[in-house]
């Protein structure tokens, strides 16, 4: 297998966070779940502190800093409070997202052209104690070329639009728009991962697209996790994701 056939899986594990928020428990924990999905062969653990603390707490991404085998990738808005918690803990993988607050989970992709300096800024404060930084973007060529310009080595491609395809013509266009997203991004040097909607029916797809670093999954797995055991959802999505991308 070459580079270009290789693929990781980031597993997000909001909505372990997401079932114990609802009743305010100690269960389930999501370290349980990232440290069963590191075992099961996770590369990579992805969490989201939401501005409304919705799901991930503060005390879970410390916990997990200092208890994962492999590595964090921290989600959060560009907004002061994330900042000078990022720097608090020196999260070491930082993906900027876009939020509101209202919105049932993330809409889109985070406009960068529109914010340039503001973006900078944060990719430079972060870059400063050490963060390796991500842009949670669209597959769109300008939004691509603002993130080389503010500064972040890596970009995330919201694959939502593709998963939420009500036709096969309109996934096909979606998809044709990620592959095109990939090969800007790649030509201007950045590494490029990808995620948010994708499920065991709808991945395979993108982890056949050539230069695809990471694929990062939450919402899907953790359901599929209730019926067969988080070890085996992860086992299973990573197995999906290495045949489609070794396959091309
Ligand atoms: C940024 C992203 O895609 C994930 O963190 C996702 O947002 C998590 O799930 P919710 O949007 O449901 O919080
Ligand atoms: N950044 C996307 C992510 O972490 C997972 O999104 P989803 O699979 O929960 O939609």
């Amino acid at each position: 297998m070459t580079d270009a056939n290789r693929i990781l899986l980031g597993v997000n594990i909001d909505h372990v966070a997401t079932l114990r928020q609802a009743r305010g428990t100690r269960y389930p924990d999501p370290l349980k779940a990232a440290l069963d999905a590191e075992e099961a062969g996770a590369d990579g653990i992805t969490l989201h502190l939401r501005e409304d603390r919705r799901h991930i707490q503060e005390r879970d991404v410390r916990i997990m800093k200092d208890a994962l085998q492999t590595r964090m990738n921290f989600e959060m808005g560009v907004t002061e409070e994330m900042l000078a918690f990022a720097e608090s803990i020196r999260a070491e993988h930082v993906c900027l997202v876009p939020e509101s607050r209202a919105e049932l989970t993330t809409e889109g992709g985070l406009d960068v052209l529109g914010q340039e300096a503001r973006i900078r800024a944060a990719v430079q404060r972060l870059g400063n104690v050490g963060s390796e930084v991500s842009l949670f973007i669209d597959a769109d060529e300008r939004q691509i070329e603002a993130a080389k310009r503010v500064g972040a080595p890596a970009i995330e491609i919201h694959t939502g639009r593709y998963a939420d395809a009500h036709t096969p013509a309109e996934a096909a266009r979606e998809l044709a728009r990620i592959r095109d997203g990939v090969a800007c991004a790649l030509a201007h040097g950045l590494i490029v991962n990808a995620g948010h909607g994708l499920h065991y029916h709808n991945v395979e797809p993108v982890a056949a697209i050539a230069g695809i670093n990471e694929l990062n999954i939450g919402h899907a797995l953790v359901a599929h996790a209730l019926f067969v055991g988080f070890k085996a959802a992860v086992a299973e999505m990573k197995q999906l994701i290495v045949a489609a991308a070794a396959r091309g």
